[in-house]
């Protein structure tokens, strides 16, 4: 099993429009993980449509390497061949499964139809099409309409049809391009949950490609953040939505542990006030550690602000504490909540 299933290595994409040049996507190299769901985030016209296009040659580079599946899918250095066969590229697509914000079913055949329709270039016999598609609907929870046609179904139930479909040739990679973003949040979480169990159950990539980051909260495993045709971070969800110090990524994905953005919007002057920003995981807080604080070492910590974020099941809590105490009894307090494994930081003596 290759490490990376998919890898980019310095891609770019640059359309011609009214004789000016688009760069869509400008020299973005990275890896995705085998097995993994993997977050493409950014602002609607960030490249990466244009980028995840290019995996399955549906978009040629104009620059760059791409390998996928392990082997090299273009080359833009190999000036002869730079792209793989014709047949070899229909072999390997049938490897990448594909859904979208329109669901594209056909409205003139029900749903079973619908997903044998995608095997209908399959070495299966006409029965066993029938068996594959009715497995399909039943890991997508949609066997009970099996006979219905797309325009009696909810939208949550038709993109369900479309990854049915999109799972028909045991794809190793999915795609789900801005699925989610036509439904309404009850159904978007639901389909997230499904793109989770079928990542579980067939070890399935899936590559999720959205400008909502409640979802990339919800079930990836690494993000890369886009914009203007750049990669601008990436890394685990911890790593962008916590640890990340860069202001693109704030302005992308909030700024729920960004502790200036916090004070500054909550109007708080806190040039001359010693306050600690405490960052702690799930499990971690067994004590009650204000109390703590105050019984041990005489500090008191009044909490200016506190929230609760989950990141694929893992809850990341933040608050802002002002201490009040002498130095050493604070100093002693801090060193207490480090060996606590809770991160902290002073923010003292800086301006609003
Ligand atoms: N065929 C094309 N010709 C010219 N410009 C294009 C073409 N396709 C995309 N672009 C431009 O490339 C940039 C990136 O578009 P892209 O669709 O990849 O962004 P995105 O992050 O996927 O956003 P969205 O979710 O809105 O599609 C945009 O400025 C877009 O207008």
């Amino acid at each position: 099993m290759v490490k990376n299933i998919v890898e980019f290595n310095h891609v770019s994409v640059t359309f011609q429009q009214n004789h000016k040049d688009v760069h869509a996507v400008s020299d973005v190299s990275f890896g995705i993980p085998t097995g993994q769901i993997f977050g493409i985030a950014g602002y609607s016209g960030a490249g990466k449509s244009t980028l995840v296009r290019t995996i399955n040659l549906l978009q040629q580079p104009t620059a760059g390497r791409i390998s996928v599946l392990g082997e090299i899918f273009f080359d833009a250095d190999d000036a002869k061949h730079p792209a793989i066969g014709a047949k070899k590229l229909r072999q390997q697509r049938r490897k990448i499964g594909m859904v979208f914000q329109h669901y594209n079913l056909l409205n003139e055949k029900t749903v079973i139809q619908n997903v044998e329709f995608a095997l209908k270039h399959s070495d299966l016999k006409a029965k066993e099409v029938t068996q594959k598609a009715a497995e399909l609907l039943e890991d997508v929870g949609l066997s009970k309409l099996a006979k219905y046609y797309p325009a009696q179904l909810s939208g949550g139930q038709q993109q369900r049809v479309a990854i049915a479909r999109a799972l028909a040739n045991d794809p190793q990679i999915l795609i789900s391009d801005e699925a989610t973003s036509a439904l309404d949040p009850e159904n978007t979480n639901q389909i997230l949950d499904l793109l989770q169990e079928l990542n579980q159950k067939y070890q399935l990539t899936v590559i999720l490609i959205t400008h909502e980051m409640e979802a990339i909260k919800r079930i990836c495993d690494q993000v890369v953040i886009m914009d203007s045709g750049k990669v601008v971070d990436s890394g685990s969800l911890l790593d962008v939505f916590v640890k990340s110090e860069n202001p693109v990524t704030h302005r992308i994905v909030g700024n729920d542990f960004d502790a200036k953005a916090i004070l500054n919007s909550l109007q708080i002057d806190w040039s001359n006030r010693k306050l600690v920003q405490l960052i702690y995981y799930s499990g971690q807080i067994s004590e009650p550690i204000i109390v703590e604080l105050y019984s041990r070492f005489n500090v008191a910590a009044n909490i200016v602000y506190a929230d609760i974020e989950e990141f694929k099941q893992q809850l990341v809590g933040t608050m802002i504490v002002e201490l009040n105490g002498n130095e050493a009894q604070t100093q002693q307090a801090l060193d207490y909540l480090q060996q606590l494994d809770i991160e902290t930081t002073e923010l003292r003596g800086a301006a609003v």
